[in-house]
């Protein structure tokens, strides 16, 4: 398998430290407020990396954490006069509604940073102690002259970065791109005893000490939205080498953006649509497959109309699914002669899938193989086949859309009662000559999986 390696700028093979197994740390969401479509694009992405993999049959520890000490918490707590853990706690409920929603599994870890302060005050002592770091009136700062590979996630040397820099003035750091490891405490924040007095951490620190809390000095992945490469990544990075001396992650996957109206969605532009808004008109099932539907590196443009979209491919693979499910009560017998060739074209598309998955996880790609079965199905079985030439169909498409997690979902047949007003409908409307109406929901019924037939005695239908 390929992954795309934000470090080295190619896809590379590969493989993991220790073999058959998979350590990856994803970075989380900072809990305070609802999260928006664009901050869903890495849970879902990674969420299914990580099915693969274990589709691939690797055991994968999955980490994720919740930042949950921060300004934004801090102000949100101080607006709503509560403390920032209410805040944090309450927005990490609210996290797990809508991962539940859009079908990402749960981490094997889901840490928080203030169960981990302790952890990170050893964690920053270790680097002042090795002389990477250095403390100001309180503040800890890390010293970027120091760590001789700083800017090698970001491909960018320390010169080039502070030309380019728009730092906000800061008397108290060596350089310009130093960065706060701990801040000393302020009126009205929450704060922790610590050998440089009474403070909080913080942000990059948090994922280098979790991630080594719970997978090691060097893990296999890290992985996040495309603008945590610089400065977070590349300061975790800079953190962990410096204190351990081994490599920190070897593989550094990132997702582009989902913008609206070519723009990034972000909370601070005011652009942003939650989850939890979408799924008051959405199925969320469906915002996964939309977000499924893009290669993850590739910018999406966000829309209710790409919804919509998505949403009727969705519904073709359950009426695939539904009637295959027909089918497999209906059917009897074993494979048929003329099936066999069929086998091995059944075989073709479940191979094109893992290429698929396997460059770089295309599920992009990998949803079109899924059409392309689906198309196959809906073309070679009907009622003339075997029930094990339908079983052997069924499992495939439950196997490739189980990976994705998708079309998974139990959904009610169509009742008789909304189908017969249906073809009422169709009939007064083929009284009234209004053919291009009829013809409609002759269509709307078939993609429900009716097929109508007109006879002397009226219309009648069946399922497909
Ligand atoms: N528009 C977007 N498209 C894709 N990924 C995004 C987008 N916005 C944020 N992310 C990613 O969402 C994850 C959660 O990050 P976090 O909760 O810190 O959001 P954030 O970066 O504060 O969001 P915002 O940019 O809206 O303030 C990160 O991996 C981040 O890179
Ligand atoms: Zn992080």
């Amino acid at each position: 398998m390929k992954l795309y390696n934000t470090l080295t700028r190619k896809k590379e093979e590969f493989i993991p430290l220790e073999e058959g197994k998979v350590k990856m740390y994803v970075c989380g969401p900072t809990v305070y407020n609802y999260f928006h479509i664009g901050n869903a694009r890495p849970f879902i992405i990674f969420d299914t990396l990580r099915r693969y993999l274990e589709y691939r049959g690797y055991k994968v520890t999955y980490v994720q954490n919740f930042t949950d000490v921060d300004d934004k918490i801090i102000n949100k707590a101080n607006e709503e006069k509560i403390s920032a853990d209410e805040v944090a706690s309450k927005y990490i409920k609210e996290y797990f509604i809508d991962a539940d929603g859009l079908g990402i599994k749960r981490a094997t870890i889901h840490p928080r940073v203030t169960d981990n302060i302790k952890e990170i005050i050893e964690f920053v002592k270790d680097l002042e102690n090795k002389g990477y770091a250095y403390v100001v009136d309180g503040d800890v700062y890390f010293d970027t002259k120091k760590f001789k590979d700083y800017g090698k996630l970001s491909k960018q040397n320390l010169e080039d970065l502070e030309a380019g820099a728009r730092i906000e003035i800061n008397d108290k750091k060596k350089n310009p791109m130093d960065f706060v490891l701990w801040k000393s405490k302020k009126e009205g924040e929450p704060g922790w005893n610590s050998p440089w007095g009474e403070g909080r951490p913080g942000w990059h620190i948090e994922c280098s000490v979790m991630s080594r809390r719970y997978l090691g000095d060097t893990i296999d992945i890290h992985a996040g939205g495309q603008d945590l490469t610089f400065p977070h990544h590349e300061n975790e990075i800079a953190q962990s080498e410096a204190r351990s001396g081994n490599q920190f992650a070897r593989y550094w996957l990132h997702n582009g953006y989902i913008n609206v109206n070519n723009e990034k969605m972000s909370k601070s532009k005011g652009n942003f649509f939650t989850v939890r808004d979408i799924s008051k008109e959405f199925d969320l099932e469906v915002v996964r497959f939309f977000m499924l539907s893009a290669h993850y590196k590739n910018p999406v443009n966000f829309s209710d109309e790409m919804l919509k979209q998505a949403g009727a491919g969705l519904e073709r693979l359950y009426n695939t699914k539904g009637k295959l499910e027909f089918l497999l009560e209906k059917l009897s017998g074993n494979l048929k002669e003329e099936e066999k060739n069929l086998l091995d074209e059944l075989d073709k598309y479940k191979q094109r899938f893992i290429e698929s998955m396997d460059d770089d996880i295309n599920t992009a790609d990998a949803i079109s193989v899924i059409f392309e079965l689906a198309r196959f199905i809906n073309s070679n079985l009907n009622e003339e086949s075997s029930l094990e030439f339908a079983k052997r169909s069924y499992d495939l498409f439950v196997e490739l859309t189980n990976v994705l997690n998708i079309v998974n979902k139990e959904k009610e047949e169509a009742l008789d009662e909304e189908i017969q007003n249906l073809i009422d409908q169709r009939t007064k409307a083929k009284k009234e000559k209004n053919f291009a109406l009829a013809d409609e929901i002759r269509d709307r019924l078939l993609d429900m999986g009716i097929v109508l037939e007109d006879t002397r005695q009226g219309t009648k239908w069946r399922r497909v």
